[in-house]
């Protein structure tokens, strides 16, 4: 048997398939090849089409298939891990009424801190754990303040990976994770936040059935089955926010375990079973996935926004997309530690929740002509984004999250030696990557949710740790410096 695991990223969609009983990578696909557009209409504003998101699924899916060269009746069931907190909505027909508002789209601040202060921080903050901010309720309020007419059309509404799901199975469903991603999960009543949809005026029916994470949730549908290169009747047995999912994907399940990753977002998530926050909301906690407790886990999370996304930009910007990712990273090498005092703010990916939901925007800072070229750009690029994800981690500390031991998928920043270097030697962690990604864990939870795999050992056959990456004595001091003066910098422009 096999199982088939979808991630819906920001920049294209993966496919994997995996071997149920070795755990190997039978084969991987990814769509589109360069980073999937972010349409940007109006400052602040990030949307994307979900038909582009269906499109790229099925050519991933079609891909696999044919690498694979097995026959589709041998996958026992699919998991989806998609990007969070975007909004999408649907009418009767299951049209999609407008683009997706995805997760860095930050239109929905202002809506956010409104439904904070009408509600009282007191009530919100133990009921929802963060606030409102930026999240899909947030964005499914600005439509109903913004867009009455599409509003009125609203049959539901859903996170992009329960579309992709609905695009397979014709069901509309949801999981509570997922529910508490979009900020619309009581956690003191552990059910859908009613206070929350009051305040919005939006009608309980228009949230999708709940179903758990782990479990079936419908089964791809003949014309579904044929655009994906797939058999109909194969279920769905899980979903689950990519973040939740990075983690499930590394092993990362109980109290005490981090895992980070770094692709077009740069995130470190925490699992507790303590429900932890923070009272500002520069951190995040929602529902982790765990499939094998039968208490809650929480997941703590900081959000980097310009990761890749940085990382894309200067490829396209400054080398006009003549340049691979392995020369990139090559060419930082070529720059000391610190960049030669040229710094990298890379706040140009909107709100940073870890900034309180402000966008200054991204800069260089200190450029001198004649010492600056195009090696201390890509390194200052690389390090103002570890130092952004280091200034985030200060913070999960102060909530009481220990940062010693974390695990990473060797992919995306990960793959870039000053990247994961600088990492570890800010933050004095042990950073251990692993030969998997996304998609890959999608596949084996996938074999969960189908009741397959019973525990930790048998799910995670063949996940193997690459390569640790220790601080280097010698090169943390000169690390931390450069930090400290960036964070200084960053503090007095703020
Ligand atoms: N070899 C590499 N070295 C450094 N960064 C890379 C490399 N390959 C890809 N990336 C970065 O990873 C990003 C994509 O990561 P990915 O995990 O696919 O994102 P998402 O899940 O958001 O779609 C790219 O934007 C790029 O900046
Ligand atoms: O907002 C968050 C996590 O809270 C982001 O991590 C999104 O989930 C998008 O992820 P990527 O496309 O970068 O994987």
């Amino acid at each position: 048997m096999y199982f088939l695991g979808f991630d819906l990223g920001s920049s294209s969609v993966k496919a994997c398939l995996i071997h149920a009983d070795s755990g190997s990578v039978i084969a991987s696909a990814f769509y589109p090849e360069r980073e999937m557009t972010i349409a940007s209409p109006k400052p602040g504003f990030a949307e994307q089409q979900p038909e582009m998101w269906w499109e790229n699924a099925c050519l991933a899916s079609k891909a696999v298939m044919q690498k694979a060269a097995i026959s589709a009746d041998e996958i026992g069931a699919i998991g989806i891990s998609y990007q969070m907190h975007g909004l999408v909505v649907i009418d009767k027909d299951m049209n999609v009424l407008r683009p997706s508002i995805i997760w860095c789209d930050s239109r929905a601040v202002e809506v956010g801190n409104s439904a904070m202060d009408a509600l009282g921080e007191e009530f919100v903050l133990p009921h929802l754990l963060n606030s409102p901010g930026n999240f899909t309720a947030s964005k499914l309020g600005w439509v109903k303040q913004n867009e009455p007419d599409i509003f009125s059309k609203v049959y539901k509404f859903m996170l992009p990976g329960d579309y992709l799901a609905m695009r397979m199975t014709g069901e509309i469903v949801t999981t509570p994770s997922g529910l508490s991603e979009g900020i619309f999960w009581d956690f003191v009543n552990q059910r859908p936040a009613d206070f929350l949809f009051n305040y919005f005026g939006f009608d309980p029916e228009i949230l999708p059935e709940i179903l758990p994470t782990f479990a079936e949730q419908g089964r791809v549908t003949p014309e579904a089955a044929l655009s994906l290169g797939l058999r109909e009747g194969i279920p769905v047995t899980y979903r689950a926010g990519d973040q939740p999912n990075n983690a499930f994907s590394l092993n990362v399940l109980e109290p005490g375990e981090v895992a980070a990753t770094a692709g077009t977002s740069g995130v470190v998530y925490g699992v507790s079973d303590q429900i932890k926050f923070d009272a500002q909301s520069r951190v995040n906690t929602f529902l982790h996935v765990n499939p094998i407790s039968d208490s809650p886990r929480y997941g703590v999370l900081l959000c980097v926004n310009g990761t890749g996304s940085l990382n894309g930009w200067l490829r396209n910007a400054l080398f006009q997309g003549n340049i691979s990712y392995p020369e990139m990273n090559r060419l930082a090498s070529q720059a000391p530690v610190g960049s030669d005092g040229l710094f990298c703010f890379p706040f140009g990916n909107g709100a940073e929740r870890m900034l309180e939901n402000q966008d200054p925007g991204s800069t260089f800072k200190g450029i001198q002509f004649s010492r600056h070229g195009l090696s201390h750009y890509t390194r200052a690029s690389q390090e103002g984004i570890v130092f952004a994800l280091y200034y985030g981690m200060e913070i999960m500390e102060t909530v009481g999250v220990s940062l010693k031991n974390i695990r990473a998928g060797e992919a995306n920043m990960f793959l870039s030696p000053v990247f994961r270097e600088t990492f570890a030697n800010v933050s004095g962690a042990t950073v251990e990557l692993y030969n998997t990604d996304g998609a890959q864990g999608a596949a084996r939870a996938a074999g969960f949710g189908l009741g397959y795999y019973k525990n930790r050992s048998e799910a995670f056959t063949g996940l193997t740790a690459l390569q640790t990456i220790e601080p280097q004595t010698g090169l943390t001091e000169k690390t931390k410096e450069a930090y400290f003066n960036w964070k200084q910098l960053l503090e007095t422009n703020l």
